[in-house]
């Protein structure tokens, strides 16, 4: 559904994207992650058709974005609501749009609503919404065409548990129902709640791309014993062997013990030394 090859951009001194690679079938969720300023918003307003490249190809559907903007759905990092209208005229105006009129609209909304947890705020104005509401709604308006290209860029940036829950339940299911999904994110745990792949950026490309298993197998997790006061602690693959040699030299007595598997920071970690970051 998305082929992105070899993508290049340039601002003055900045090499914002260096031979950015990404490929999205359909019904597949691709979390893209990397640290501030790898890439992701750049590679994402490109594939939403906003900014050209330099060099590289993009193609949704087998079509340049500018033609395939009615299948794509976007939700941009930053919240960009328009003030005076309410959360329903807002997902009206997405919808409609896109194409969709009179039922299929309004079936369209109150859907999504229900699914959003919005229902008790359609007649509210954007500008009196709190933050995981606009969040809510501005995920509305991405996902009301039910676009077979889902941009979503750091859709729960701020948003409260229940915000989260609800934004990933929808994601999930529209991947179920075929839809392609980039989701943007800094929270790992919400890829594995995805079951999505990854794909992480570094200096303008794509330097790692796989399961998180594939991705986190290997590398090493903590273990950490708090004995007399005094805390010790080995960095491991092989947490039950450490473990068990903390125990061995650690003073008497043990009042804790901690087991910390790899998460995504070990992760960037690992591929930032590999990548002379
Ligand atoms: N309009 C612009 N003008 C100049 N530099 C830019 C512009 N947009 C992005 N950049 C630079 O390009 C690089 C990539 O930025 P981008 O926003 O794509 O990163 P990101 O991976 O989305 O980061 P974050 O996790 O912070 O959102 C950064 O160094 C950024 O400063």
């Amino acid at each position: 559904m998305l082929e992105a090859v070899a993508l290049t951009k340039r601002y003055d001194d900045i090499q914002a994207l260096d031979g950015f690679t990404l490929n999205v079938a359909a019904g597949e969720i691709v979390g893209l992650v990397g640290h501030n300023g790898a890439g992701k918003t750049t590679f994402v307003e490109m594939v939403s058709g906003l900014l050209k490249p330099d060099s590289g190809t993009v193609l949704v559907d087998g079509r340049p974005p500018s033609e395939a903007r009615g299948i794509i759905g976007i939700s941009p990092q930053h919240i960009a609501l328009y003030r005076p209208l309410t959360v329903r005229e807002h997902l009206e105006l997405y919808g409609s749009l896109a194409g969709l009129r009179r039922a299929a609209l309004r079936e369209a909304v109150e859907e999504l609503a229900v699914a959003l947890h919005l229902t008790a705020f359609l007649d509210r104005r954007a500008g009196f919404l709190s933050g995981g509401q606009q969040r809510r709604t501005q995920a509305g308006a991405a996902l009301i065409h039910r676009p077979s290209l889902l941009l979503l860029d750091e859709p729960t940036a701020g948003a409260d548990p229940e915000t989260r829950q609800a934004l990933l339940e929808v994601v999930r299911r529209r991947a179920g129902e075929g839809a392609a999904v980039v989701y943007t994110t800094h929270y790992l745990t919400e890829l594995m709640d995805l079951g999505a792949t990854l794909a992480v950026a570094a200096k303008g490309r794509i330097i790692a791309r796989g399961t998180s298993a594939e991705l986190l197998e290997g590398l090493p997790g903590e273990v950490r014993v708090t004995a007399a006061g005094q805390e010790l602690h080995a960095s491991t693959t092989d947490p039950t062997a450490s473990l068990l040699d903390l125990l061995r030299t650690a003073p008497r007595p043990v009042e804790s013990v901690e087991l910390r598997k790899p998460t995504l920071d070990d992760l960037y970690h690992s591929l930032a030394v590999t990548d002379g970051v």
